[in-house]
């Protein structure tokens, strides 16, 4: 369900420390470019995510006020929430040139909704084990209909330019959410532009931004393929993929999920497994004018659903997360 217009709260630090037991080493859940996330507890037993960004020259108000504004704007069930937020500039005795001094040190904190299943990454598997047909399935509908959300509902639109397996959140329920804004950006007229600011990761960047620094929201497209890849037939899939013509990519891929449906008589989702391999292929196309929109991608979807059901009726579409 969507959080509608759940504004952000400011959360002291001391309340923060709090809640994550002084962040210690035991709430950690991890970390990233911009700062460390931890657990946090209330005493009722309800949790948060607090992400503390690391005090990094280069990392200054501004670009707090950025994320911190891009991220509340943003309602919708597949991007993940900001429920709060800590802002504060206390006196600290720090070492500065072999002496000790005391310095004016600001703690920036992104309180977040917090995600029972963590990240992505962790649950990637090829297509002879893991999470089943389903389960895959709805991830994948989870991050188009979010990026649909960010690149044609929002005005103006939302790039997320650094989209990756490690930046998709899993509930408990294995519905994926969006994170990580630290690197978006809101386009307003000018939808295609050159930037020198470095933004994404290696292995999810398209050619154009890769030797021209041209970023689009065909660059978020061409990350969701890369993520689809993987999501379908395993971490070191895109490789894979890069080795081979489309056609025996599909054929292979195809083939191994057709093998596992088939054993559990899942043979209805068939023609949903090729779609979305083809899609995924379609998307990290080297000319970015042949990728398609995220609303196509979300149309083929749609309609690769009512086909699942006329071909089986009676079978429902049942999620599973086996
Ligand atoms: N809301 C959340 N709920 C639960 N776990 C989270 C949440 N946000 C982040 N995490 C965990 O913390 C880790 C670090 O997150 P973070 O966003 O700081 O970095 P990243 O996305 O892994 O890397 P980078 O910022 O360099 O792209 C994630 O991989 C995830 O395991």
């Amino acid at each position: 369900m969507a959080n509608a217009n759940v504004m952000p709260r400011h959360l002291p630090l001391h309340l923060l420390e709090e809640l994550t037991d002084g962040f210690s080493q035991d709430q950690e859940l991890g970390s990233g470019a911009y700062g460390k996330v931890y657990r946090g507890v209330y005493k009722d037993g309800k949790m948060i995510a607090v992400k503390i960004l690391y005090d990094t020259p280069g990392y200054d108000d501004e670009q707090f006020d950025k994320e911190f504004h891009n991220l509340t704007i943003l309602q919708h069930e597949n991007i993940v929430q900001l429920v709060g937020y800590c802002h504060e500039t206390q006196r600290e005795c720090v070492q500065y040139d072999g002496r000790m001094v005391l310095a004016d040190v600001t703690k920036r904190a992104l309180c977040l909704e917090y995600m029972q299943n963590g990240s992505l990454d962790k649950y990637l598997s090829d297509e002879s084990k893991g999470h089943g047909w389903n389960t895959r399935y709805i991830i994948i509908k989870g991050i188009c209909n979010g990026l649909k959300y960010l690149h044609e509902e929002l005005k103006p639109p939302i790039y997320h330019l650094g989209l990756k397996p490690a930046n998709v959140l899993l509930d408990e329920n294995m519905i994926p959410k969006i994170a990580d804004f630290g690197l978006s950006r809101l386009f307003g007229e000018e939808k295609t532009q050159i930037t020198n600011s470095p933004i994404g990761t290696l292995g999810y960047l398209p050619a154009e931004y890769i030797n021209h620094n041209i970023i689009s929201n065909k660059l978020d497209i061409f990350s969701l393929g890369v993520v689809m890849i993987k999501i379908i037939a395993g971490p070191k899939a895109y490789s894979r993929s890069a080795e081979m013509s489309s056609e025996q990519f599909i054929d292979i891929v195809h083939g191994n999920w057709m093998n596992r449906l088939k054993a559990i008589s899942e043979e209805s989702y068939f023609e949903q497994v090729k779609r979305c391999i083809e899609i995924a292929l379609n998307c990290v196309e080297t000319d970015r004018q042949k990728r398609p929109t995220i609303g196509n991608i979300v149309n083929t979807l749609n309609e690769t659903e009512t086909l699942e059901h006329d071909q089986a009726p009676t079978k429902g579409y049942i999620i599973n997360t086996c």
